[in-house]
Parts: C-alpha cells; structure tokens; sequence
C-alpha cells in the first residue's frame, strides 16, 4: 500500500503517551531532508510557516495515539494496514468467535491453498478467525487474490497483508487479540524450487517460523500452535508406510531440511517456553484452489495446451508414487488438531505444553502414471508424455502414510480417492480458468 503522506508513515513509531515521543533516527532525518527541501526555495519567509506546520504536524499526531501498547511492547499507529481503529475494528470482529466455546484463530498463509481452506472451515463452524499472509510471488498472486476475494471475504475472514518476519505487526495482532490458536501454515513450499531460491526457504521456514515462536511466547496465556511440517521430512527413508517413529534424517531437499529443522525448533520452544505445539505432516495435498507448482496442476494445463509433460520414473522403470490427500481431509485433520490440543502451559507453567508430530495422508499411494491416466480420463484428452528418469532435484520415489497416530490423535480418518477428488479439481480448474483465462487455452 503506498502511503498517503510520506512524512506521516516514517513516523509510525509514536508511542501512545503524549509527551513521550522520542523519534527514531531515520524518522527525524527523513524529516528533516523533507525540510530541507522546502527551505531550498528562494523565499526565506517561507520558514515561519514551515515552522508553524511542524508544531501543528506534532500536534495533531499526538492524540491519535489512543492504542496503549501492552506489555510493554512498542506497537505502530499508522502502518501500511491502515493503522486505523477501523482497521483494528475489522480485525477484532474477525477474531470474535460466534459462541463463548468458539476458538480464536490466527491463520498464517491464509490466502495460500490449505490456508484459505482451514480459514474458511474454521469461521463457518463459528471459530474467530484472523488471516495473515504476505501475498508472495512465489506463484501466480492472482489466484491469492482471488482465494481471498472468493473465499475469505466471502467467509467474512478478515485477512492481513504482512510477513511473520514483521515481528512489530506480530506483536501488534497479539496485543489486540487474545488468540486460542495460532494455525501456521506460512511456508516456502515446493520441492524442486529449493535448488532455485534456497534463501526463500531459510527466510519463511526457519527465520519466518522462530521470528512468529518469539512472538508467541512472550504472550501471557500463549496460543497453542498447530502448524504444517511434511511428508518430504521423511526423505530417503526407505521404510513404508512411514510412521512418526521413523528416521527423519536423510532430507532429500533443502526444503524438507528446513520442515525437519522446524520439527525441531518447535521441540525447543515446547521444552523451554512450555508452548502446546502440533506439527502435521502433509502428504502432497491437492484439490480446487491448489496450487499451480504441484504436477496435478500443472499437468492439467499442460494436457490442455497440448504441451509435453515429463512423468518421472525410477532407475530400471522404477515407480514414482504419491500418497495424495485430498484438501477437505486435510483441512478436517487441521481442525481436529486445534480442537484436541491442550493449551500452552507458558514459562511458569509446572506442566510442559504438549508436544506432537503427526501424518496426514490418505495411506493409499499412486503412481504418476497413473495420476495422468486419470487426468486424461476426466480431461477427455490424451497427454503428450515423456518418461524421463527422475532427475536428482529433491524428488523422492515414494510417499506413503501410516496414519494410525491420526487416527488415535485426531479421530482422521481421510474419505476421498484420487479419482473423485480430481475430478472436483479438474471442475474447478475449467470453472476458474474458463472465467479467468480463457484465452490462454
Ligand atoms: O507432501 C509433501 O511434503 C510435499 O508435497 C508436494 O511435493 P510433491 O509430492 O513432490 O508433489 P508434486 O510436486 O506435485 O509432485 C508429485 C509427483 O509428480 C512427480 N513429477 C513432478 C514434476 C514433473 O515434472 N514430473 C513428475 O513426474 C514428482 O516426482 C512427484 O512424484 C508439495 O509440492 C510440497 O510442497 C510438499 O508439501
């Protein structure tokens, strides 16, 4: 958002006490370069004014501050988000759960594909819920927009524009709301693109995710925390189907490496600061709104365009499978994760919160041959296909998930077979596109 006033956003950093206001330094000196700028005009009378409209400028700023931070923490007035009180009325009423037993949720990644989905979920059962995604390139930021505009609004999920690196916007949520839940599904996904832009997933998945457990622990009653690690944690790992108790230590990409390393971190905040937190493995997730980097997307595309598409096998004609889960399963596993956590006991708790990592999976893994087979079936078109061997890129052969701990844990039990859910997918995918693009195909 591109702010109205240019001296009014550099000053952002107001306290709320009138007469404590103590400018940081790049405000006073964006200040005065603004002023310097004025007073190069030949006229010299214009000084008195300049100075009367500084006096003024302070004036008037000063008892717009009304939000007292809490805690302590130093909060913005005026920030890209408006900084408005309506901004904050928006965002309290989002947060309001329908029912007393209603929880209240954060969503990081809200506009993403499992993101948009939980949040919907969520505010139609009656929970509260905020949105907070950063609305990144990483691909097509229409199809945010238009999971936000379609769904979220629709849902009446109030989401906000900023990064879980911001911890000053952070901090800012967390003193006007007090959250249940924090439901953190913000992450540099995909697996090939890791050997394109590894610094994206330190940034999202280690800096990103310590930034927002910093955050979330110096709450008073911190929220309990359920957030997605992966399937791809299992990385080489030849045993199947793969359990929780499984070894988790030969990562075949950087960004299962940063998933793994997210396990771990969370361990550390559980053990020291007491936060409950849930970590849930998904397995290659898809379904309508997904996402385009994901083969099922994009091969559905690529039929539709006549393009090639590369079906990767292993050595000697090797099987590449999936363990595809359909998005409505995962998103019933995400809310039964939040409603089955125990609440974080905090650092002076004598209980530690708890601590969980669990699969979800579908427990029924396909081929890709087979994944196009289908495609071609409910596309009515034959796929133009190149069998190449999997190419070392951070791919694994196979997935596959016991999801015994689900089932324990959560009551999951996935209900949708790779046919009947690509089949709402590709319904989806000619419904949106034949809207939207109609003359890319
Ligand atoms: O569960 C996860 O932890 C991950 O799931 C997803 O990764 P993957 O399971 O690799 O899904 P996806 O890329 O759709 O490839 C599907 C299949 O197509 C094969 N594949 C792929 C590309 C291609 O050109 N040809 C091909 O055969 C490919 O070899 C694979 O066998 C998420 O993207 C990731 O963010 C993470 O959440």
């Amino acid at each position: 958002m591109i702010p109205l006033n240019p001296i009014l956003s550099h000053i952002d950093n107001i306290p709320s006490t009138a007469g404590k206001f103590k400018p940081e330094k790049s405000s006073v000196c964006y200040i005065h370069h603004r002023l310097r700028f004025h007073i190069s005009h030949p006229k010299l009378t214009l000084w008195p004014i300049i100075f009367l409209s500084f006096i003024l400028f302070f004036f008037f700023l000063s008892p717009t501050s009304t939000t007292a931070p809490r805690r302590g923490l130093r909060t913005t007035t005026t920030t890209s988000h408006g900084g408005s009180s309506r901004w904050e009325t928006r965002l309290k009423s989002s947060a309001k759960p329908r029912s007393c037993t209603g929880h209240t949720v954060l969503v990081t990644g809200a506009v993403g594909f499992i993101g948009a989905h939980a949040s919907v979920a969520l505010k139609r059962r009656g929970d509260g819920v905020v949105g907070l995604d950063n609305f990144n390139r990483y691909y097509d930021v229409n199809l945010k927009h238009s999971r936000k505009s379609k769904l979220l609004d629709r849902a009446g999920v109030f989401v906000v524009e900023g990064d879980i690196n911001d911890d000053v916007l952070l901090r800012r949520i967390f003193d006007l709301v007090q959250f249940t839940h924090v439901l953190h599904l913000a992450a540099q996904a995909g697996v090939r693109y890791a050997m394109i832009n590894p610094n994206s997933y330190i940034k999202s998945n280690i800096d990103g995710f310590v930034n927002l457990l910093e955050a979330v622990k110096s709450i008073t009653e911190p929220p309990a925390m359920v957030w997605a690690s992966s399937s791809s944690v299992y990385g080489l790992n030849s045993k199947v189907p793969f359990s929780e108790k499984d070894r988790t230590d030969q990562p075949a990409s950087l960004y299962a490496a940063t998933k793994k390393a997210g396990e771990e971190i969370a361990h550390a905040y559980n053990h020291i600061y007491g936060l409950s937190i849930t970590g849930l493995r998904f397995f290659t997730v898809y379904g309508p709104w997904g996402r385009p980097d994901m083969a099922y997307f994009f091969f559905t595309k690529d039929i539709l365009n006549r393009k090639e598409i590369s079906i990767f096998e292993g050595d000697n004609h090797g099987t590449i499978a999936r363990d595809f889960t359909y998005i409505d399963d995962v998103v019933k596993g995400c809310l039964s994760a939040i409603d089955t956590a125990n609440k974080s006991s905090g650092n002076g708790g004598k209980k530690k919160g708890e601590f969980r990592i669990i699969n979800l999976g579908n427990t029924s893994p396909v081929s890709v041959h087979k994944l196009v087979r289908i495609l071609e079936k409910l596309l009515k078109m034959k796929a133009k296909k190149k069998v190449v061997l999997m190419p070392r890129n951070g791919d694994v052969a196979l997935t596959h998930a016991n999801i015994s701990l689900a089932r324990i844990e959560l009551g999951y039990e996935p209900r949708m077979d790779l046919e009947m859910g690509l089949k709402k997918f590709v319904k989806w995918y000619l419904d949106y596109y034949d809207v939207k693009k109609k003359s890319s195909w």
